[in-house]
């Protein structure tokens, strides 16, 4: 059997990125989905709105919902300062092996805690598992059908606090429809797009910033 696509990247940025280095693993990762195959990462252009978040809301304690083979995992985190803590949720057992292994190569593992299965199981587990108080900081990347059953359920278990934030990838393609009209619609919201492009393409895509009220 050959490797799968996770795996490729992987031995890409074990054979082309500077071990501990968290900016040449990203770099590695975008080179290899640019010029040799696409994968659904968020990428260099939709990663710097990504970065521009992170930096302006400085999270002790943010979540990613989806981490593939953490790149965004390892763009986030090299933005972190040393306390905070970025917790990864992937429900891919595949998926979550090549991720650790990227984000011990970037050398951000003392900042990430990746926890592998469904998010509708571990959300409502995150205060007793993770002593989570409430999210700084939601990148919501992972199912797209699962982005509105999730957000009620982060509201139901007070994981969101007046002020949490919300960042949805993809919410025009592959598109989050019924999220989109939740967040736009809602009066405990205030949303706000922005606009780029599908990773590595000229597809259009977005991510949409929402602010929680309480
Ligand atoms: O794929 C999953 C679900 S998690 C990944 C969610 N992310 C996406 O689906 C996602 C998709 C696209 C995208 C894909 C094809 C296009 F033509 C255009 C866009 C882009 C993104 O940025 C994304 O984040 C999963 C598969 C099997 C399992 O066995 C499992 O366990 C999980
Ligand atoms: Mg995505």
């Amino acid at each position: 059997t050959g490797s799968t696509r996770p795996e490729r990247i992987l031995a890409a940025v074990q054979r082309k990125a500077t071990k501990g280095d968290a900016r040449s693993v990203v770099n590695t990762i975008d080179q290899y989905c640019r010029y040799q195959e696409w994968a659904m990462n968020v990428g260099d252009e939709k990663g710097a709105i990504l970065d521009s978040i992170v930096c302006e809301v400085k999270p002790s304690v943010m979540l990613e919902l989806g981490t593939y083979c953490g790149y965004s995992t390892v763009r986030i985190a090299s933005m972190l300062p040393p306390n905070a803590r970025l917790l990864t949720l992937e429900f891919n057992p595949a998926y979550a092996a090549v991720a650790r292994q990227v984000i011990a190569w970037a050398g951000v593992e003392d900042k990430v805690v990746l926890i592998e299965g469904p998010s509708g199981d571990w959300i409502p587990k995150m205060k007793e598992e993770f002593g989570v108080t409430s999210f700084d900081l939601v990148f919501l990347d992972h199912w797209k059908d699962r982005y509105l059953p999730d957000t009620k359920l982060m509201e139901e278990c007070g994981l969101l606090r007046t002020g949490s934030i919300l960042l949805a990838d993809n919410v025009i393609c592959p598109g989050t429809p019924e999220y989109l009209e939740y967040v736009r619609g809602s009066p405990r919201y205030e949303s706000k797009y922005f606009r780029s492009h599908l990773e590595y393409t000229r597809v259009e895509d977005g991510l949409e910033k929402s602010v929680f009220l309480g």
